[in-house]
């Protein structure tokens, strides 16, 4: 749709004109400079005036067909966008991820069916390679000529890959493997793209040679013919059918009669199948064609920052725009944003975005510097990244879900429009709490991590810095509750201590009592997901401290205040949260809890004037939200009326169906 251009609402500019900060200052810290500002809006405007954002129709108005049929489309232009037209015209050679990444948004209101491609299919070919596979793969896959996605998730099992039940066998008289589907539930499920768009795609099968199963590998496999696009003999494909979101993203499903494919189609940067079928075995670790998973848990973080910036930039414009109520008799009906309890809804939004924006950030350097490590051959420092991947991951996806849900009940009844576009925004991060990683299950692979710290801390071994407060709690340090920033985050490093000790101390007293370890971690697993938590909001609290500390040392004063103003809100709000825990495991009392209530109030009130501004900052254009509600102008009735009269319901003044059914219904002859 085009968006009508309309005077900004007067309230919307209101709030702007009190703004006290300079809202570029804060762009430029997000983008990374002012350099990388300037580059992304090139990108932005070279995409929007493609004219490919375009729908005749309004996406939720086209049938799963069209609106599949339309993301396919738009996927295509956009991909040769980025080939062609994006580097002739803005002469950026190197296009940066996240640019590329926000701007999609503003063609896919749901999601690209190319978004496996790009996500786990070119990632798989880089990470898992050898140098002579990626030299055929890679650069076909850069240049699409062929386009895949990542089938893993079977019927049957996503969550315990090892109990995969596809089989790739070698046979050595051919030099191939044969995939095969043994039973209804080793059927793939779910891959993006595997319905209908993709020609290839990374399987990944228990590996039998001589025999043996040697368990799960990767394997590249061409599953449709490149002219035609029929699928292979023996290869037996289609979607798995509607769902909550991800309409347009055509998630498949995959069988194999017995197809077979070359040798050197299993990915062996880690383990090799020789031509006569001997194996050999990962020489540094055994997890590492789970390297994809952990590139994907780390851009999640990014993900779950990136779409709550979207939820609250609509629902804090909205707030400003819609007045409702009144605070006292006789006076002009307020703002909604003016009442303390829909600032308690929405600032933590804002703080959180921030929070998770910086810490997505600091992931991504920390997985960079594990790979370096790695391409030297030192893999120490994987467990590390695995455990805060995983927990950063679940927590981040988590709260997001939760925080873009409350964005949207914070927009009452409108919100629920899909023009508000919340539901979507929603739908999508909701997945992402499942997928890649389900919160559960990635929350207890830390556990395992920090369980395994406590135990080298008590031996007396020098632990990993994120767990460095384990040595002091062991060493007798006694938390004293201080309401200051690095207080705080003291107090959060005692709370996951102190549950880090309980799950061990219940462990062994379970095993004393005779279980076996399984049972006793089994039966412990409710703590140990709860302490998983905590030790991942301690890493949260301390890495959105430091990073605000180090990105505002040259900003002006009105920058550095509004965002400390946050910071401490959002150290406020947990602590508010979790009052419980603090009580139990630091000194806080309950003067200290009602000081940090009054605190949190105040800055409520502190944070308020410069509401819009700092969704302003978010640097989200109209193009990208999506939203009747959320849009810069803050005509939000003007659309809603708009978006109605272009529904294709009101095309005719009666429908069909009364002539059919209503209207014998009323003269009594249906
Ligand atoms: C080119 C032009 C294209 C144009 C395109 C146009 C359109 C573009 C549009 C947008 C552009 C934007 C692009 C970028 C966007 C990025 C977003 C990306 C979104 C991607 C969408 C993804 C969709 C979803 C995909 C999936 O879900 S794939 C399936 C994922 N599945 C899972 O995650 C399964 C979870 N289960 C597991 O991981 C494992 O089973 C387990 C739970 C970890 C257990 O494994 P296992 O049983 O084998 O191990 P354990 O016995 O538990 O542990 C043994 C030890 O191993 C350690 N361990 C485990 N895992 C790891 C690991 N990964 N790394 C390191 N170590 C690991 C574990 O800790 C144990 O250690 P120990 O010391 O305790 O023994
Ligand atoms: C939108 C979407 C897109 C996807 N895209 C892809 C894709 O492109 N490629 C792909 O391969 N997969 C994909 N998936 C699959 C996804 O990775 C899995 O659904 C996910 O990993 C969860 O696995 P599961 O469905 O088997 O859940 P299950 O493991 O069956 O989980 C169900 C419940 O059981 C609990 N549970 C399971 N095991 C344990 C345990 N050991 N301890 C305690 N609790 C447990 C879980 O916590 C959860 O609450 C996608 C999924 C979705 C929703």
């Amino acid at each position: 749709m085009v968006l009508k251009k309309y005077n900004i609402n007067p309230d919307l500019a209101l709030e702007r004109q009190k703004c006290t900060f300079d809202i570029e200052e804060i762009i430029n810290i997000f983008d990374g400079g002012k350099e990388k500002t300037s580059q992304r809006r090139k990108i932005e405007d070279v995409v929007l005036k493609s004219g490919l954002c375009h729908d005749d129709v309004p996406e939720e108005c086209m049938s799963l067909k069209e609106r599949y049929e339309n993301a396919v489309r738009k996927s295509c232009f956009f991909s040769k966008l980025m080939k062609t037209e994006l580097q002739e015209i803005t002469g950026i050679e190197d296009f940066e991820t996240p640019a590329i990444r926000r701007i999609a948004d503003a063609l896919f209101k749901d999601i690209s069916p190319f978004l496996l491609h790009l996500g786990m299919f070119v990632p798989t070919i880089i990470g898992q390679c050898t140098s002579e596979q990626l030299m055929i793969w890679l650069p076909k896959a850069l240049d699409l000529q062929i386009i895949g996605g990542y089938a893993q998730t079977e019927l049957g099992h996503g969550t315990f890959i090892r109990g995969l039940e596809t089989t790739a066998t070698y046979d050595a008289d051919t030099e191939e493997f044969v995939l095969h589907t043994p039973t209804l539930t080793a059927h793939k499920w779910w891959a993006g793209g595997l319905g209908k768009t993709i020609n290839h795609c990374i399987v990944v099968a228990q590996l039998y040679t001589k025999g043996v199963c040697y368990g799960t590998h990767l394997f590249m496999v061409q599953i449709r013919d490149l002219d035609t696009h029929m699928p292979l003999p023996g290869i037996k494909v289609g979607e798995i059918g509607p769902r909550m979101g991800f309409s347009s993203a055509d998630n498949g499903f995959l069988g194999f009669n017995n197809f077979r494919i070359p040798r050197n189609n299993m990915l062996m940067k880690h383990a090799q199948v020789q031509k006569d079928g001997t194996y050999v075995k990962p020489a540094r670790h055994g997890k590492l064609t789970y390297q994809t998973m952990v590139f994907v848990r780390v851009t999640l973080v990014n993900e779950a920052a990136f779409n709550l910036s979207k939820a609250v930039t609509i629902a804090v414009r909205y707030s400003a725009v819609r007045r409702q109520s009144e605070m006292r008799p006789n006076e002009p009906e307020p703002q909604i944003l003016d009442y303390p309890t829909q600032q308690h809804k929405l600032f933590i939004g804002i703080a959180t975005a921030h929070a998770f924006q910086l810490t997505a950030n600091w992931l991504w350097n920390t997985f960079k510097s594990v790979l370096s490590d790695m391409k030297k051959g030192d893999v120490g420092t994987l467990p590390e990244l695995h455990a805060l991947s995983s927990c950063l991951k679940a927590v981040c996806t988590s709260d997001a879900a939760l925080l873009i849900e409350q964005c949207r009940y914070a927009c009452g009844g409108h919100g629920y429009m899909l023009s508000s576009n919340l539901p979507y925004i929603y739908s999508f991060v909701a997945a992402t709490r499942t997928y890649e990683g389900d919160y559960t299950i990635l929350l207890l692979q830390t556990a395992r991590f920090l369980v395994k710290a406590w135990e080298q801390a008590e031996a007396g071994k020098t632990v990993t810095p994120t767990v460095s407060y384990i040595s002091r709690s062991l060493k007798g340090e006694k938390n004293s509750w201080r309401s200051t920033d690095e207080g705080i985050i003291k107090s959060f490093q005692a709370v996951a201590a102190g549950k880090i000790a309980l799950c061990v101390k219940s462990i062994r007293d379970r095993m004393k009592s005779g279980l076996d370890y399984e049972d006793a971690w089994l039966l412990t697993t409710v703590q140990l997901v709860d302490a998983a938590e905590a030790h991942c909001r301690s890493v949260i609290l301390e890495t959105y401290c430091n990073e605000v500390r180090r990105l505002t040392k040259s900003s002006s004063d009105n920058v550095k205040i509004v965002m400390h103003q946050l910071v401490t809100l959002y150290l406020s709000y947990w602590t508010l949260q979790r009052t419980g825990d603090l009580l139990r495991y630091s000194s806080i009392s309950e003067k200290d809890i009602d000081f940090m209530q009054r605190q949190y109030e105040e800055l409520l009130q502190h944070i308020r004037p410069n509401a819009v501004a700092l969704v302003d900052a978010f640097d989200l254009r109209d193009e990208i939200l999506h939203s009747s509600l959320g849009a810069y102008d803050g005509r939000v009735y003007e659309r809603l009326m708009e978006q109605a009269e272009n529904n294709p319901m009101n095309a005719e003044p009666v429908n069909q169906s009364f002539h059919k059914y209503i209207k014998p219904l009323l003269q009594g002859k249906l």
